[in-house]
């Protein structure tokens, strides 16, 4: 009912975590491997472990979550090899990020996939807003340009890139128009809606430390905005680079709107991060309950099928 074909590969079900949720540790990792997740990505790794912006970084609040984690993670070297020892464990797909701080240290962690045993999926996190100083590179469409280029002379691995959101169709037509120059296996809208603000009603006061309290947006909040970018790109990608659509989904009816948008597989984060993987169970019941009631067999039979008014 679920089954989803993803880079030749029949998936039980759409759903996996978002990076840097539930992924940070091999531990945590391995939960995801034993849960109901049809896939699982890893927290975006930099070339040396990162222990990232001072707490308190993360917050739930009732309609989402605020985070400003500043890319913590324990080093590129520890994430290759776990992903080498479980691909050896599992089938379940495990894929890789990375989020270097500079267009060198991302061809350097590419090469070095590129040159090993990896035989997964990459997502290339161009959308961190939380490290101090570093503008989100997928703002600024030359970078990006030029990063992809530089990759694609040497990388024939299947890679994804994690994308901010959008809010401009002149920015969605430009940025599509570079990704359709590459030989992408997909990209992933959206990353959190970043540098906005959570006050704590009791106390006048901010609930994240780094950067007084400015912290990229998940959950209920962002998916009008998560929605726009997966069928904005969707509708203007080449259709062999397929779409990963990722934010706001705390139901399966927020999973079946991703999917009419056009989204192939469905990332989760905030609602992961307060629930804990047994979401997966829940989520994969309530869209499949949907696609009951609407006699749809295959989420194929309405992918992407979203109406507008005529
Ligand atoms: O890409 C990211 N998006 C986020 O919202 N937070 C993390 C982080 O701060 O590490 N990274």
């Amino acid at each position: 009912m679920l089954t989803t074909n993803f880079l030749d590969f029949d998936f039980d079900n759409p759903f996996m975590n978002a990076s840097g949720v539930h992924c940070m540790t091999t531990s945590e990792l391995d939960e995801l491997a034993v849960s109901n997740a049809g896939a699982y990505i890893m927290k975006s790794a930099t070339p040396e472990k990162r222990d990232g912006n001072p707490a308190p970084r993360y917050f739930d609040v009732p309609l989402g979550s605020i985070n400003s984690m500043g890319l913590p993670n324990l080093g590129f070297k520890y994430y290759l090899e776990y992903a080498l020892q479980q691909q050896e464990r599992t089938e379940r797909p495990l894929f890789f990020s990375v989020a270097g701080m500079s267009v060198a240290e991302n061809i350097a962690m590419l090469k070095e996939i590129e040159a090993s045993d990896f035989k997964g999926v990459t997502e290339l996190n161009l959308s961190c807003p939380n490290v101090p100083g570093k503008p989100q590179v997928a703002y600024d469409f030359e970078l990006t340009d030029k990063t992809l280029s530089r990759i694609f002379e040497f990388f024939t691995k299947p890679l994804g890139v994690k994308l901010p959101p959008y809010f401009d169709m002149a920015h969605f037509d430009q940025m599509a128009a570079i990704l359709n120059k590459y030989p992408l296996t997909y990209v992933n809208s959206i990353n959190s809606i970043g540098n906005g603000l959570y006050i704590d009603p009791t106390s006048d006061q901010v609930v994240i430390k780094p950067k007084d309290g400015f912290g990229g947006i998940g959950g209920e909040y962002v998916k009008p905005t998560a929605l726009a970018n997966v069928r904005a790109f969707y509708t203007r990608l080449k259709p062999e680079i397929k779409i990963i659509g990722t934010g706001g989904i705390i139901t399966g009816q927020d999973a079946y709107e991703h999917l009419l948008c056009g989204a192939t597989m469905l990332q989760v984060g905030t609602q992961l991060q307060k629930e804990g993987p047994m979401i997966f169970d829940r989520l994969q019941e309530e869209l499949t309950a949907i696609m009951k009631a609407k006699g749809y067999k295959t989420i194929a039979d309405f992918r992407g099928q979203l109406k507008t008014i005529a």
